[in-house]
């Protein structure tokens, strides 16, 4: 669904508005938004942060709120990438196994996004935590560039699998081991210490169908598809060169 802008929204595409629109400027612009309108006003207690480069905006958006708003915040980091962004940006930080109960709302972004805002995650390959911490979210928040929205989940999905079991998941679901990540010789090392596999989508399986078959086979820690079955986004917030969308 198109949204009219809010006047929200129309503000933030204004500020935005005399860059030329590429990739990366709608990330900006759809991470101000999803901040401004989602962000609780009364100071939450646990935000979780996914990674990624779309994060990097996100977590600017969230630095140029009012210091009241975040002082009595911790954020949940879903990544060495994400912990990082967060300490160099002097915000209080805390680790998910260390929490008990709900986080007040998490913020990501996605490889894919469809009408039903279920997505494809782990083309930076922080699927495994990035799940752990969005079922926990109170609100699961996603933040995309329109290169992201697609009509229908596809192409391959990235799956962590324990490295000693990578040979048989190729075997059952085909794909191909991740390689060569910039400093590092051989495959993608996650950081827990598994493998990716980057597995086709089966043409013409629907998202419960494809979710269920990567997560019956046996060796595979977790996949890339946040759909109802564990985590779906509960609101998207999608930039392209004609503004920001929500749905
Ligand atoms: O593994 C990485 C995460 O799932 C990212 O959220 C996803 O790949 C989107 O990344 P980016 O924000 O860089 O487009």
């Amino acid at each position: 669904m198109k949204l009219h802008l809010p006047h929200l929204l129309r503000s933030v595409h204004r500020t935005y508005s005399t860059i030329p629109y590429s990739a990366d400027n709608g990330k900006r612009l759809a991470a101000l938004a999803a901040i401004r309108e989602c962000f609780p006003s009364i100071p939450p207690k646990l935000v979780g942060i996914g990674s990624g480069s779309t994060i990097v905006h996100l977590v600017q958006a969230i630095q140029a709120l009012p210091p009241a708003q975040i002082k009595t915040t911790t954020f949940i980091p879903t990544s060495y990438q994400s912990l990082q962004l967060l300490l160099d940006n002097n915000l209080r930080v805390s680790s998910i196994d260390h929490v008990q109960g709900d986080l007040d709302i998490v913020f990501d972004g996605c490889d894919q996004v469809d009408p039903e805002r279920n997505c494809v995650k782990g083309g930076g390959g922080c699927l495994l935590l990035e799940k752990v911490v969005a079922v926990r979210g109170g609100r699961f928040v996603v933040v995309a560039d329109h290169t992201k929205e697609v009509p229908q989940l596809s192409g391959t999905v990235p799956v962590e699998v324990i490295p000693l079991a990578a040979a048989y998941v190729l075997e059952k679901l085909g794909g191909r081991v991740r390689q060569g990540a910039p400093g590092k010789l051989g495959p993608v090392v996650t950081d827990q210490g598994g493998f990716i596999i980057d597995v086709p989508w089966v043409d013409g399986m629907g998202v419960k169908e494809m979710a269920e078959r990567l997560k019956n086979t046996v060796g595979v820690v977790e996949h890339g598809i946040f759909w109802e079955g564990d985590r779906r986004a509960e609101r998207v917030y999608v930039a392209g060169p004609e503004g920001v969308k929500s749905f």
